[in-house]
């Protein structure tokens, strides 16, 4: 039996990766100074892993930015446009960030490439761009630096390398005519080079993920595996591949998975613990299977007697040298370091493990199983019935409302249409309203109030002092830039879910448990431990105080309830519905009291709504049931001229745009801009009746758009939706982005909008004149 680690978490346990990347981009420190921090980082997780136990230790599951852009160096997957870039610069790291973040220096400006959502997680990636006919050829020596690097810490590594099929699967056709999957033959020698030279130098393991093998297949995907595994087998006899799924189960995929000819498999048994029976039958012989029982991707200490019942079942089965046990899936998912939590309550404390703490869970379950360490379980049993009967978890009261909900508590007073003259009666919009996503940029000085504040070092009113300069600021500044409808700027919150969080009984948040969203971008999520209710009102005091301000509409900002569950860490013991009930009604109770203080538009953010669909399509409309319907019980409690705004970012909507309407908010603000409003064409077909806001211009990099860029897209919304419709906006929130910028990229969006209704109103007054 033997154990190991999918991956383990990159960005240093005080984040040491995010502050030297964001250094090196600024110029503040070289090459070689941020090369020295992936090394202490690399260096310390391999002999963490090797002291505690582990007997494959993971290599190449370090990256600067994201292991999917780290792939398509290897593979020289590097668009056209990015070959200036390699040409000037003359250097990988600059060639690979350009990629990341795109390229505004030395006279190119060249766009980054797209960045999407790493299956139904809080992490995104970079998605690798193809062409019809594509060659590949090995660009980037990663894998085998980070072997040898691994191997001068006394480490023989196991190299985690994004499996072929997988990594073609996660990309993009960039041209019409061909499936990417026929590039297989094309990519299968550099994956060969690659793994010629990893044995040449003494690796037994490699990992190849692929993740793919939980979702819908089809049979050219599934003739894929085979074709890519069989060549593997042929040319590396003697290695042992280790094929890692996760997230899902294997379901209608479990003969295809067995029948690879590889050595060993690994299953993710949190996601789907009833697998195990049905492919402990299918297992062959000469196939081990990797046992993934400890949590990658939540917090909660594992119930070793749970895990080990699994592990005896496999034993039983397949013998004790055909068993590895490992994490569900790579710890990527997991924050560092729980030995750094010095604030939690200790009772709480006692029920988690942060990946340094899953890494000996998964050594210890090895040691129960051979019969050692008896004392250790118990101990284990003992926080796991602690958590079971704890005082602290749960609150009749909230059951109780959330059992008692009714329909019509999901439900407006009246349609749309009603609603829509009612609203407009009050708020008195203009064509082409323009409006923003909420956040304004979170400059560094925002941030260090907000440290200081923690810190001691700024008391409560001083704190309060500068955040409300800071909103009357931005107030002024947007209504001086004639913006119609305003936001107080999200100054106070460090994050849209754990603000939240921290003000909501049923919580615990963490001082220290960053998990990496994208590139050098941390969220540190709350722990959702008890049953959830709203002890006092979370925004209203700062609503009320920008809304006294001015004489415009100020809306009111919120996070829903699907998006805190989804980016919170999600207890266990109960399903997430419930959980999420529970949270929509704590922010039924906030839109109530908001609408109770004059705010007359009230926006309940919901960007993770489609992260959270599960992976199988079967699965989803079960899911959306629940996850529309929290909204409903989120929204639903106002008049009907209160106007209820919400927001998606980084959503496909084609399929679940019936759901989508089904939430009924009167205005949906999306993510537009990067697909050239293609976004619009589901809400355009479906005839999608409420109004929506198509964002005109990306926040993701400082570029600044110009008006006539964002009318053109204007033209391109109205083309597909009727102009009474639609609202102008940025993509998403602008927290990520610097004021110079933003200034100039909203005063170029309210010109658009000007020049679309006078453009607009010329045609109707061209029209009627005609009839
Ligand atoms: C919209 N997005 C979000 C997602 N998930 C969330 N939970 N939240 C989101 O907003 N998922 C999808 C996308 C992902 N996008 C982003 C965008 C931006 C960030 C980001 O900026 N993260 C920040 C951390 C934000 C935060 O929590 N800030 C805190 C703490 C700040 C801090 O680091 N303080 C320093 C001291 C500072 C000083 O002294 O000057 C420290 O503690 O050491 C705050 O503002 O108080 C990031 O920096 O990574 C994430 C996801
Ligand atoms: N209101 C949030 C939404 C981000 S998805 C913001 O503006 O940052
Ligand atoms: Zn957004």
């Amino acid at each position: 039996m033997q154990t190991h680690i999918l991956g383990y978490p990159r960005i240093g346990s005080n984040r040491e990766l995010k502050k030297a990347c964001e250094q090196y981009w600024s110029g503040k420190i070289t090459l070689q100074q941020l090369q020295t921090v992936s090394k202490n980082i690399t260096t310390q997780n391999w002999k963490l892993q090797k002291e505690a136990g582990i007997d494959l230790v993971p290599c190449n599951d370090f990256s600067f930015y994201d292991q999917v852009l780290d792939m398509s160096l290897v593979v020289g997957a590097i668009p056209k446009r990015y070959h200036e870039v390699a040409v000037k610069s003359n250097s990988e790291m600059d060639l690979y960030f350009a990629m990341a973040r795109g390229y505004q220096k030395d006279g190119l400006d060249i766009t980054a490439m797209e960045m999407t959502k790493w299956f139904d997680t809080n992490y995104h990636y970079i998605v690798p761009e193809f062409y019809k006919n594509q060659e590949f050829k090995l660009f980037s020596n990663k894998i085998i630096n980070e072997f040898e690097g691994a191997k001068q810490a006394g480490v023989k590594a196991k190299p985690v390398i994004i499996g072929l099929v997988s990594y073609l699967l996660l990309g993009k056709e960039k041209e019409e005519g061909f499936d990417k999957l026929d590039l297989a033959k094309n990519l299968l020698p550099v994956y060969i080079e690659i793994l010629k030279d990893l044995e040449a130098r003494g690796a037994e393991w490699i990992q190849f993920d692929e993740p793919f093998l939980v979702l819908d297949l089809n049979e050219k995907a599934k003739e894929t595996f085979q074709f890519v595994y069989k060549e593997l087998r042929k040319q590396f006899p003697h290695l042992k591949i280790l094929v890692a799924t996760y997230f899902d189960g294997l379901k209608d995929n479990l003969s295809l998975a067995v029948s690879l000819p590889v050595c060993a498999l690994h299953i993710d048994l949190v996601r789907n613990p009833e697998q195990l029976d049905e492919v402990l039958n299918a297992v062959p012989e000469n196939l081990s299977l990797s046992l993934g029982v400890v949590d990658g991707r939540n917090i909660w200490k594992n119930d070793f007697e749970t895990s080990l019942n699994f592990i005896k079942k496999a034993i039983d089965k397949i013998g004790t040298d055909s068993v590895l046990i490992a994490p569900s899936c790579s710890l990527l998912h997991s924050p560092c370091d729980l030995d750094l939590e010095t604030n939690l309550d200790s009772e709480i404390k006692n029920w988690l493990a942060f990946a340094k703490q899953k890494v000996d869970e998964v050594v210890m379950l090895k040691e129960l199983a051979n019969g050692n360490a008896i004392e250790k379980s118990e101990e284990n049993q003992k926080a796991i019935a602690s958590r079971k009967t704890s005082k602290l978890i749960h609150n009749e009261q909230v059951k109780q409302r959330v059992n008692s909900v009714t329909e019509k508590d999901a439900q407006r007073e009246n349609e749309f249409s009603i609603r829509k003259t009612k609203q407009q009666k009050v708020l008195n919009l203009p064509l082409f309203p323009t409006t923003t996503i909420g956040s304004f940029p979170q400059t560094t000085e925002v941030r260090s109030w907000r440290a200081k504040f923690k810190k001691g070092e700024l008391n409560a009113q001083q704190y309060d002092t500068l955040l409300k300069e800071e909103t009357e600021k931005t107030i002024r500044w947007q209504e001086e830039i004639g913006i119609d409808v305003l936001v107080h700027g999200e100054f106070e919150r460090n994050d849209m879910v754990e603000y939240f969080g921290e003000q909501l009984n049923g919580f615990v948040f963490t001082k220290n448990g960053w998990v990496q969203s994208y590139g050098s971008r941390c969220v540190k999520p709350p722990i959702i431990f008890g049953d959830v209710s709203r002890p006092n009102p979370m925004t209203v005091y700062w609503s009320k105080y920008a809304q006294s301000l001015t004489e415009k509409w100020v809306k009111g900002m919120l996070t829903g309830p699907v998006t805190i569950l989804q980016w919170s860490f999600v207890r266990n013991d109960q399903p997430r519905s419930e959980t999420c009930k529970q949270i929509a009604l704590a922010i039924r109770d906030e839109v109530s009291d908001l609408e109770n203080a004059g705010i007359k538009i009230i926006q309940i953010d919901e960007p993770a709504i489609r992260e959270g669909l599960p992976l199988r399509k079967v699965d989803w409309q079960n899911y959306l049931k629940w996850a529309v319907e929290s909204f409903r019980i989120a929204s639903t409690g106002v008049k009907d001229s209160t106007q209820i705004h919400t927001h998606m970012c980084y959503s496909e909507f084609n399929d679940i745009i019936q759901n989508i309407a089904d939430m009924d908010a009167d205005v949906i603000t999306i993510e537009c801009s990067r697909s050239q409003m293609e976004l619009l064409d589901a809400f355009a077909e479906f005839k999608y009746p409420n109004e929506i806001g198509p964002g005109v211009y990306e926040i993701h990099s400082p570029r600044v758009p110009s008006k006539e860029e964002m009318v053109e897209l204007l033209r391109k919304a109205e083309a597909v939706i009727p102009a009474n419709q639609i609202w102008v906006n940025p993509d998403c929130g602008l927290k990520t982005r610097h004021w110079d910028e933003t200034r100039k990229a909203l005063e170029a969006m309210v010109a658009a909008s000007k020049e679309a209704t006078i453009a607009y109103l010329q045609e109707e007054k061209a029209n009627n004149h005609w009839l």
